[in-house]
């Protein structure tokens, strides 16, 4: 099973290899502010899913959230380690 460390260190490698048809790329390559839209929506998303939709459907809005939250470190050099010291 993947885990949030493995995908982080699935999308640097994409980020740095740029392969064909990485949809992380191409968001990427949009910039912050697309970034930050789209981490917007998908939070919305996570809320509406817990107020009314399985733990499941929450579950998957849950990993697609954390996902943009990893492009959008990656997007501005972030690593884990940098927001463990807040934690
Ligand atoms: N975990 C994810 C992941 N979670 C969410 N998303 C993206 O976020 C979108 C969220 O879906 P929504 O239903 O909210 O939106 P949508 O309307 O279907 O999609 P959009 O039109 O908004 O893009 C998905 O369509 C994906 O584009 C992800 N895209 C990629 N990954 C993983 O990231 C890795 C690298 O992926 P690539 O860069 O595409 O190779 C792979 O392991 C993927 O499984």
């Amino acid at each position: 099973m993947k885990t949030f460390d493995d995908l982080f260190a699935e999308l640097i490698e994409k980020a740095a290899t740029r392969p064909e048809g990485s949809g992380t790329v191409a968001a990427l390559d949009k910039g912050v502010h697309t970034l930050g839209k789209k981490i917007i929506e998908e939070a919305g998303e996570v809320w509406l899913a817990a107020e009314h939709e399985s733990d499941d459907a929450l579950a998957e809005e849950m990993s697609q959230l954390l996902y943009w939250l990893q492009v959008m470190m990656i997007k501005r050099g972030l690593k884990p380690e940098d927001l463990y010291r807040f934690l």
